[in-house]
């Protein structure tokens, strides 16, 4: 599919498949296009080319989408003089859901742990606790696909593992959901595949196990018991190369050398150590495996280097 606006080409041919009861996770960088590609699933921007089909029915080039699909795109959408209980009845009754029941309403505020709060105007409410909200409103109509832009966003840890579990089991009973996030750990946690974006572009879709393996050599942060003497073991290591200027994660650290090389360089620099009888205090990874393989397959891994 793709989409420009104006000059801006913000979907540039983007392939995307999603199997039923699948959590789909898109990630890239601001700008790559994920807001608009989730707008398109839920008909609120139109291609200007190619093809769309969802829950088995083909989408034209309208502002619609088939029955079954529900969701947001850059927070929901609330009344904010309305209590948490009242937004849910008066979006469901005007939807004509089925679900209207004051019952239900309490049941899925429940569900996103908002049940305390459902007689309270969400005027008052934090960003999580809006977009806990968004998730219950999305759920009235029992959807098939449910598209989610940065759910987690602005929840607390416990209300971040709320949202995970209700996806999870929204997915075990065969919803599909493709949500976006910028958190790389939310989306290992969550997902079964998911697209990485760039300027518009798929630089990578699949399991996440795979976009880890995408990496390469990645930079590893070593601290030893002798920085000199290190250093020259490094030098003497097969396939392994000291990083010059690049700033290990701790500041102030002076001591911390970054080694870039294959894992098997990195096991033999370790008995090297040892044999010169250095002390390794610590050696991981600079950045997580898969905020590299972010980093490297969206370009931006030297500016997060500066
Ligand atoms: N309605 C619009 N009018 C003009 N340009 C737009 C519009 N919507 C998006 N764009 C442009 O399209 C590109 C993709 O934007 P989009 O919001 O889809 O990215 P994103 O990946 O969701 O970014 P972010 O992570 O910042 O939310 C950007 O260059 C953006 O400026």
């Amino acid at each position: 599919m793709s989409k420009t606006f104006g000059e801006v080409i913000a979907l540039d041919g983007v392939d995307l498949d999603v199997a039923p009861g699948h959590i789909h996770g898109l990630v890239g960088p601001n700008g790559a296009g994920k807001t608009t590609l989730l707008g398109l699933l839920l008909g609120l921007v139109v291609a200007d080319g190619g093809t769309l089909e969802m829950l088995g029915a083909s989408v034209g080039r309208a502002f619609s989408v088939p029955g079954g699909v529900a969701g947001f795109v850059e927070g929901p959408g609330l009344y904010p003089t309305l209590t948490a209980r009242q937004n849910l009845a008066a979006l469901a009754s005007l939807r004509s859901e089925p679900t209207a029941r004051a019952a239900d309403v309490d049941a899925l505020l429940d569900r996103v742990g908002l049940l305390e709060v459902a007689g309270d105007a969400v005027r008052g409410f934090s960003l999580g606790m809006r977009q806990r909200l968004g998730l219950a409103a999305a759920l009235l109509g029992e959807p098939r696909l449910l598209v989610l832009d940065e759910p987690a966003n602005g929840l607390d840890p416990a209300g971040k593992r709320q949202v995970h579990e209700v996806l999870a089991g929204l997915a075990e009973a065969g919803t599909t959901v493709v949500l976006s996030s910028h958190r790389m750990d939310d989306l290992t946690a969550l997902c079964d595949e998911v697209t990485l974006l760039s300027t518009g572009r798929v630089v990578f879709s699949g399991p996440v196990a795979k976009l880890a393996a995408e990496s390469g050599d990645l930079d590893h942060r070593l601290v030893t018991s002798d920085p000199v003497g290190a250093r020259r073991v490094v030098d003497g290591t097969p396939s392994l190369s000291l990083v010059p200027g690049r700033r290990a994660q701790a500041p102030r650290d002076e001591q911390a050398l970054v080694v870039r090389g294959p894992e098997a360089a990195l096991d033999d620099l370790v008995g090297r150590l040892v044999g010169a009888g250095i002390a390794i205090r610590e050696l991981g990874p600079v950045v997580p495996l898969l905020e590299a393989a972010f980093l490297a397959l969206t370009g931006t891994d030297e500016e997060a280097a500066r």
